[in-house]
Formats: C-alpha cells, structure tokens, sequence
C-alpha cells in the first residue's frame, strides 16, 4: 500500500496532474445531450448516458499525458442508480486506458460501516463466496475526523490490494480555516495534528519513494500551509486541489513537492472539463481537444516551477 504506481505514472508522463471529472450538465456539449436525450428523454438515464460519453471524450485525450482522474461522487449520484452506473463504466473506462483513479468520495465513519466503503471502493465486495470490484478506484479521499476508527479499516484494504487514500488535512474552501486552523496545545493547529495523524497512519506503509498509502488533501489556496506542510509530513504524499477555477496557481502549488519534484498531484477539475467553453468560435465536437490542451498548459506551467520529476 503506497502511491508508488501513481509516482510512476507521474514521473513517466512528467506530469504532476489530475484531471477532475465532476461533470455538470452545463459542461457538456449539446450535441452529447441530444443524442442521449433522443435515446432516454430528458431524464435521469438521458443525463447519466451524457456524462458518460463526455467522460469518455476526455479520457481518451487526456490519457497519455495525464496520470490520473478524479471523479468526485456527487456529480454521479445526483442521477440516482443511472448516475453510480456511469461512475462506476467511468472508473473503469480509466483504468482500461491505464490512468490512476482517485475517487472522491470523502467517505467517513465507523468500524465496519467504513470497512463497507473500503470493500465498495477500494476491494472486493464477497457475495456468498464469490468475489467481485464494485466500483475499482485507486484510492479514495476520506474524512479523517472520526479518528482511526474510520481509518483503520481501510488500511487492511488498502494494504491487500495496493490502493491508497487521501485524507482532508487543509482543505482549499474559504470557511476550511473555521475549524482547520484553531489551536491548541499550544500553538498547534487542528490541521497540522490531522497531518500528524496522517504521517502516523501511514509508517508501516512506506513505499519505495519514500511515501506511504496514507496521503493528505491540502488546498493550493493555501500555499503557506502547503509548504508547511510538506516539510512536517515528509512520508506523506498531497493531493492539492485548489487549482485554476479556485484561484490557485503554479506558485502557489511548488511548496507541496519535494527535492525531486515529487510529492503532491496537483487537480483542476473545471479548469480542464470547460475549457472548450473559454475558446471563442470553437467546435464544440472539439471539446475534449480543449481539455488536452489546457492540461498541457498546466502540466507546463507546474513543470516551469518544480523542474524534472525524478524517482529517488
Ligand atoms: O479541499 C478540497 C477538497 C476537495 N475539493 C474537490 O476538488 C475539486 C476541485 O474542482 P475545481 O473545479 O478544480 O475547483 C472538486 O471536485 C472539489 O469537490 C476541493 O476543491 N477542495
């Protein structure tokens, strides 16, 4: 359990992207929605049929230049069971073209009912002895709150099937500081001891870059807190969302890596899903050209700041 396949597939396409897939139907292209409102009507299965078609349009542009996607649930489950079926083809359409997957799912609870969202997730849900993947992602962003009772089921999982999770640390919304940042014992903050956590969680599963399966999601808003960050958890990899439609940009995201140029992957979900819809007169057949060329822009643009990904 480590994010080594992830830090591999980074350093091979010299990109330190994630692509968000959080597909509003606004961001997809009419002639998509036409044709799966022809087939199922302006209803949750029309929808759900649109989404997956755009998915796959930017997978297929986007899969030997970027390392990984992230899904996040909520965008899919707002079409009922139509909608968790097009996450769980979009998930797998992913992997088919050998990109990671983070689902984000920011899964929180206890005991077995979290050993429920590991298996969904992350393993194999038994039925009556017969053994099948729900969903398959790579790893899984979760709410670390609960304490290590919402973590440890997962990193039974986690280590028997070489998957990992994100945990939210310093997350990039304006109010994350309300709770994230108070103090105590001192002058630690809420933040800093979750990160804590995180690093502790993680030490008996180091991988061979020097990072264990246990990362944290910490805000390129926050750029500050990255750096600080990074130089108190050295075993714990970033996922760093907070680029591009948030604000963030490549400077603000240089603090989350390490002297190798590793240590964080950055995401840009809206950023790279409508950039068709910046570029005047443009096809909108051409969305998914879009996307790639946005994602090259920002793989250029974190390239320019933290220098040549290298495995130690
Ligand atoms: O602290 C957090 C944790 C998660 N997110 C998620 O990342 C993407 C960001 O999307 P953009 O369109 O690139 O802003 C989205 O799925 C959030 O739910 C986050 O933004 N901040």
């Amino acid at each position: 359990m480590s994010f080594d396949r992830l830090i591999e597939k980074i350093v091979e396409k010299q990109n330190p992207t994630v692509a968000g897939l959080d597909p509003k139907l606004a961001y997809i292209p009419e002639y998509i929605k036409e044709e799966s409102f022809k087939k199922y009507g302006k209803t949750l299965e029309g929808a759900a049929d649109a989404i997956l078609t755009y998915n796959k349009g930017l997978i297929d542009e986007l899969y030997d230049i970027v390392p990984a996607v992230k899904p996040q649930c909520a965008y899919y489950e707002m079409y009922g069971w139509y909608g968790v079926r097009a996450l769980a083809e979009t998930i797998k359409y992913a992997k088919s073209k050998g990109m990671f997957v983070i689902t984000d799912g920011k899964r929180n609870d206890i005991g077995t009912t979290m050993e429920a969202y590991a298996i969904a997730h992350l393993g194999e849900t038994d039925i009556d002895g017969e053994k099948e993947e729900a969903f398959g992602g790579d790893a899984l962003t979760v709410n670390g709150y609960l304490g290590s009772d919402g973590i440890n089921p997962l990193l039974t999982i986690c280590e028997e099937k070489d998957k990992g999770i994100f945990v939210l640390v310093k997350t990039s919304n304006p109010s994350s500081g309300e709770l994230q940042n108070l103090e105590f014992r001192g002058d630690e903050t809420v933040y800093l001891h979750m990160g804590r956590m995180c690093e502790d969680w993680g030490k008996k599963v180091v991988g061979k870059y020097g990072y264990s399966g246990v990362g944290a999601v910490v805000g390129a808003t926050y750029p500050e807190m990255l750096t600080e960050l990074r130089g108190e958890l050295p075993k714990t990899f970033f996922l760093v969302p907070g680029y591009g439609a948030q604000g963030g940009g490549a400077n603000d995201c240089k603090g989350a890596f390490d002297q190798n140029g590793i240590g964080a992957i950055v995401n840009s979900s809206r950023g790279i899903m409508c950039a068709w819809q910046k570029i005047e007169g443009l096809d909108e057949k051409d969305y998914a050209k879009a996307a790639r060329q946005e994602a090259i822009r920002m793989r250029d643009d974190l390239k320019s700041v933290i220098g040549e990904m290298k495995l130690k």
